[in-house]
């Protein structure tokens, strides 16, 4: 891996899923200005309808296969529908890269939650994703065509904290996920890599910002966040480096390198300097956040007071 040439898109057909926005529309801009063929797959019909006009607009040649397909990956089935519906232009052919970017997030206090909300957490979180590398992996084993399987995880996939126990654990099973395909999906050649994103200003961020709790944007806070742009730039050069864990900003980079537990790693040498940066910065963070928590508790009793929860 350590003199390989660099990935490149050119020619090469990426599948995209959570395409029509944020950080997979920014993606799908920019392996379609490489020239890649690419073909995302979201829901709603309207977002992925302008979407494709802006990749129409990106073309780097007319020969580029560009299209958008409207599909649910909540499940195995519809998922499995999803990427044969995409490959049907490339002669049913698996793609070469399969961007897992669907995803959302509804934090909230843990208390407050219905069972609703929590499985809901690991669907949005972790299955619309697992479902479409599990439809991906089989495809390409039988196909024996090599290629990539990218998940898009998060900050919050290496380390949590308040108002995030719906998402946090899906988001840690991606991890999980990523490290043991990275392993077996060896076999047949296939490439498994996932990104770590802090905070991005995307149409799914101002979703969630309608239920988070006022602390949790609090601690929150200390994350600058990344335009789409930039988290996509980041992740295409994690990929293009053929890093398995990916980050793109320094506060995740100090987590990926102090949870790296047998995950491969990206640089001996930074990896080990920013563990053990972390390892002393991570426990002084720590107990600001717990001082934060606790300071919280009577202004918390109140807001649940006032919402009937004591009954
Ligand atoms: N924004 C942030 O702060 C962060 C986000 N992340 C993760 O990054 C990824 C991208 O997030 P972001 O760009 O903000 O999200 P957006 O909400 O802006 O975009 C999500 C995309 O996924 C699609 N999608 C969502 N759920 C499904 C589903 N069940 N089936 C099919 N398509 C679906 C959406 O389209 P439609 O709704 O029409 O289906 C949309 O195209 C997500 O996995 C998210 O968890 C990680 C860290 C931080
Ligand atoms: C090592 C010492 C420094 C510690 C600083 C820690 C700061 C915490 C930043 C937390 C950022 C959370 C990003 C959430 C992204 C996400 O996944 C949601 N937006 C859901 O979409």
């Amino acid at each position: 891996m350590f003199f390989s040439s660099k990935w490149n898109p050119e020619g090469l057909h990426c599948y995209i899923t959570g395409g029509s926005t944020g950080l997979g529309l920014s993606l799908a801009i920019l392996l379609t200005q490489k020239g890649a063929h690419v073909s995302i797959v979201a829901r709603n019909q309207e977002k992925l309808d302008t979407a494709l006009t802006r990749l129409e607009e990106v073309r780097k040649s007319s020969e580029q296969i560009l299209k958008a397909y409207s599909f649910s990956l909540n499940t195995a089935k519809d998922s499995a529908a999803a990427l044969e519906a995409v490959c049907a232009p490339h002669n049913g052919q698996s793609p070469d890269a399969i961007f897992a970017c669907a995803g959302a997030s509804k934090p909230m206090f843990f208390v407050e939650m219905e069972e609703q909300d929590m499985t809901d957490g690991m669907t949005s979180g972790y299955w619309v994703q697992a479902w479409t590398a599990f439809a991906a992996a089989k495809q390409m084993a039988r196909q024996q065509r090599k290629g990539k399987i990218v998940f898009v995880s998060s900050t919050l996939g290496y380390m949590s904290f308040l108002g995030w126990s719906s998402y946090s654990p899906a988001k840690h099973a991606l991890r999980g996920l990523t490290d043991t395909l990275q392993s077996e999906l060896m076999l047949y050649g296939i490439d498994v890599h996932c990104f770590f994103p802090p905070t991005m200003f995307t149409p799914g961020y101002d979703v969630e910002n309608e239920t988070k709790p006022k602390i949790v944007r609090e601690i929150e806070s200390t994350d600058d966040g990344l335009t789409a742009d930039q988290a996509a730039l980041a992740l295409f050069r994690g990929v293009e480096c053929g890093q398995v864990h990916i980050t793109g900003d320094l506060i995740t980079t100090l987590f990926r390198s102090s949870t790296r537990g047998a995950s491969p790693r990206n640089n001996w040498i930074m990896d080990g300097l920013y563990d053990f940066a972390a390892y002393i910065a991570t426990p002084i963070w720590r107990m600001s956040v717990d001082s934060k928590v606790v300071a919280h508790r009577e202004e918390h009793r109140e807001y649940l007071r006032q919402k009937g929860f004591f009954g």
